[in-house]
């Protein structure tokens, strides 16, 4: 019987050769994992009352206590909510994969860092991306790298800006499939980047382009963040000092004033109190106190997603135009584009040191 392996050194593994009472052992390699928020199968009533339900019964996304909310969420929130959200899916839907922008974009972006990591390390990094809510579910994705090979894993939750309803959340269900696996891959988690240059630099550079096309500049530059239960501030969550950093080094980045590009929070959900000032409230005191042009773009989406495309360029157009706003303007998210791929890729190189070994010549 084997007793020992030869491919516990990075870059160094080689295929094993199984004897016929010994598990078969593929040649060992560094996984890397990009991890979105997720998404519904489809925009039908028990698509989204699954996909909601797993999604806020999650207790790092909605805190109250499970006795309390379960019937709440179960008893009223799922029998209207998921009508309401289906409709805004299908409003934006991919339907020619039948698929979610979200998902649509996170897999590009795989294939864009596939790619740019290939060329760098061989094929001794293999990648892919997972899901917190929905399909491909995290421990599909490390169950298949493990049988890959993956001894290390990098994981990688796709937020700029670190919450605990987000970035936290993707690392627990991380560590809650490792806890499964009887030979369980090392593991790095990659902290949130909401100060990265190449980070702000992308984002400058798509308002910049976005800029360069229009006639009139508009008057306003909005930061949309997803928002929070303020509370969640209050007990030590950074989410929001790390947003109003991402847009003090943009607004510096592009030599713009305080009052030239604002900051404010959007998606409220529930009676409590959110970060504040909310978008939607904002954009129409804003048209109603005489600005005519804005621009928005929302810096804490990685992706385009529903609430990009259907809440801010629908609803908070909606808003603003209401109000007597003339001009409104989104600047689409960083998605697939050159400047993100190569900033997740230089993110990917620093977490890959002593992992992945330069692939020769
Ligand atoms: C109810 C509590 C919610 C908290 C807290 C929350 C935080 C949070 N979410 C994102 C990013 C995304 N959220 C998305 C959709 C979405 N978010 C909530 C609720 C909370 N989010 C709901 C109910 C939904 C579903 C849509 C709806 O019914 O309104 C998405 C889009 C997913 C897609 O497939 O398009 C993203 C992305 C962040 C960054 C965040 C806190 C920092
Ligand atoms: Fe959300
Ligand atoms: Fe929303």
């Amino acid at each position: 019987m084997a007793d020992e392996t030869d491919r516990d050194q990075p870059g160094q593994g080689r295929l094993a050769h199984a004897p016929a009472d010994h598990p078969a052992q593929p040649r060992a390699r560094v996984g890397v994992i990009l991890s979105n928020l997720g998404t519904p199968d489809g925009t039908d009533y028990w698509s989204m009352r699954r996909y909601l339900s797993e999604f806020l019964s999650d207790s790092r996304v909605i805190d109250y206590p499970r006795w309390k909310w379960q019937p709440i969420l179960q008893g009223i929130i799922l029998t209207k909510r998921p009508f309401s959200s289906g409709r805004a899916y299908a409003s934006i839907w991919n339907t020619e994969r039948d698929e979610s922008p979200l998902l649509t974009t996170t897999r590009e972006q795989t294939e864009a860092v596939r790619a740019g990591l290939a060329a760098l390390f061989g094929d001794s990094v293999m990648v892919d991306f997972c899901m917190r809510y929905g399909n491909p579910s995290t421990e599909s994705v490390i169950r298949r790298m493990q049988a890959a090979g993956c001894e290390r894993i990098v994981f990688f939750p796709l937020y700029p800006q670190y919450a605990g309803a987000t970035t936290a959340t993707a690392n627990d269900q991380a560590f809650r499939a490792l806890m499964k696996l009887k030979w369980q891959p090392s593991i790095r988690t990659v902290p949130a980047y909401y100060d990265h240059p190449l980070y702000i630099d992308a984002l400058a550079r798509s308002v910049e382009a976005v800029y360069a096309g229009m006639e009139r500049r508009p008057e306003h530059l909005i930061t949309s963040y997803h928002g929070v239960p303020k509370r969640y501030l209050m007990e030590g969550d950074p989410y929001h000092c790390q947003c109003r950093k991402t847009s003090r080094l943009l607004r510096d980045r592009l030599g713009m004033s305080d009052d030239e590009l604002k900051v404010t929070f959007q998606s409220k959900f529930g009676p409590e109190e959110w970060l504040q000032p909310y978008t939607v409230e904002e954009v129409a005191r804003m048209a109603r106190a005489g600005t005519r042009r804005i621009a928005i773009m929302a810096p804490a989406f990685s992706s385009d997603c529903v609430e990009t495309l259907e809440e801010i360029n629908e609803e908070i157009r909606e808003s603003f135009l209401h109000a007597g706003g003339e001009e409104f303007t989104y600047i689409p998210c960083l998605n697939a584009g050159d400047a993100h791929v190569a900033m997740l890729i230089d993110i990917l190189c620093r977490e890959l040191q002593g992992w992945a070994v330069p692939a020769a010549g």
